[in-house]
């Protein structure tokens, strides 16, 4: 398979707007490369250890955000599409930069690797740090890491939607619970879960890929006795119950999942929410009250917004 790489040329209050395009515009993944985000090394910072120190020189001057897509018959049109996007951003917003589009061919094996130019340990909540399985990193005592090789799936851990889940989980994982993960990709939050001390987590992708991937990860962080990992829509053959129910999904799926869901949920049980952008959350929050779920909590990140409801 070919992949096209965009990278946009904008600004540091730009990078979050043009990020949220591509990603609406169906891109596999972003990547912001931005100097303003490496903390200084001449001051004591706790991340800055796990940052290689030669990046800092190699970063170029504008804020850079990369997004991958598949090449094929429609990406002529999409990027054209992309193009009056970033056009009315410039006209509606002020500091966006130049806002250029370049494109670059890659091929299979060279977006693997170029994703992995970009990706290195981070924390995601508290305790939970997220490394890419081939990066080295000493952990502190009480980390729990998940190791992740995101291959083709999405979940790397960098996107907003997937870190308010993974410090969600953090928070309301008190230990044994029976938990199930809608649209799993990489198997990133049906991880944590269980790092967390979920009693087992039901991991659920209509993806056969994400499937394959998530499967890999699990086996790689020796949590397979606590996670299975199956291929489906939504709960469509699933019988399960739980006591907390994440699905990373886009608006449209939660607002027409969330009744069905219910009886999937032990009364009381959590459901929380996330992949919404911030402009729906409304339009999201009335469908899950609709149905009859206590909202609980409301995050917002970036363009985004996770939302921890209660079945009562
Ligand atoms: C935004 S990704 C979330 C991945 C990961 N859970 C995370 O938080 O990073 C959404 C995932 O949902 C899956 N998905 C989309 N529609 C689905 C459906 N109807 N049933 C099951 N999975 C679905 C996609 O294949 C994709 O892997």
């Amino acid at each position: 398979m070919e992949w096209i790489e965009l990278i946009i040329h904008t600004t540091t209050a730009g990078s979050e707007p043009v990020s949220d395009i591509l990603m609406e515009s169906g891109a596999s993944g972003t990547m912001i490369e931005d100097k303003a985000d490496i903390p200084d090394p001449s001051k004591p910072h706790g991340i800055w250890e796990i940052i290689d120190p030669k990046l800092l020189e190699t970063m170029p001057e504008d804020v850079l955000v990369h997004a991958w897509f598949e090449n094929n018959a429609q990406l002529p049109s999409l990027v054209e599409k992309i193009r009056n996007r970033l056009a009315e951003l410039s006209f509606a917003k002020d500091e966006m930069g130049s806002l250029l589009l370049d494109t670059v061919s890659v091929n299979d094996e060279a977006w693997k690797d170029t994703w992995k130019k970009y990706y290195k340990p981070f924390y995601a909540g508290k305790h939970l740090l997220i490394k890419p399985t081939w990066e080295p990193f000493d952990p502190r005592p009480d980390d729990l890491v998940i190791e992740i090789d995101p291959g083709m799936a999405f979940g790397s851990g960098t996107h907003e939607t997937t870190g308010m889940c993974l410090s969600l989980l953090e928070e309301i994982i008190k230990g044994g619970e029976e938990i199930i993960d809608v649209g799993t990709g990489s198997g990133i939050l049906a991880i944590g879960a269980a790092l967390l001390g979920a009693g087992h987590v039901l991991a659920i992708d209509i993806d056969p890929d994400a499937v394959k991937v998530a499967a890999e990860n699990v086996q790689h962080n020796h949590v397979d006795h606590l996670v299975s990992v199956q291929q489906g829509n939504l709960l469509d053959r699933v019988s399960d119950v739980c006591d907390i129910c994440v699905a990373n999904i886009i608006s449209d799926v939660i607002i027409s999942f969330a009744a069905p869901l219910m009886s999937h949920i032990r009364p009381g049980g959590l459901f929380l929410c996330s992949g919404i952008v911030s402009v729906r959350a409304d339009e999201v929050a009335q469908a899950l009250k609709d149905a009859g779920y206590e909202i609980l909590c409301r995050e917002t990140k970036g363009e985004w917004t996770a939302f921890l409801s209660r079945r009562n």
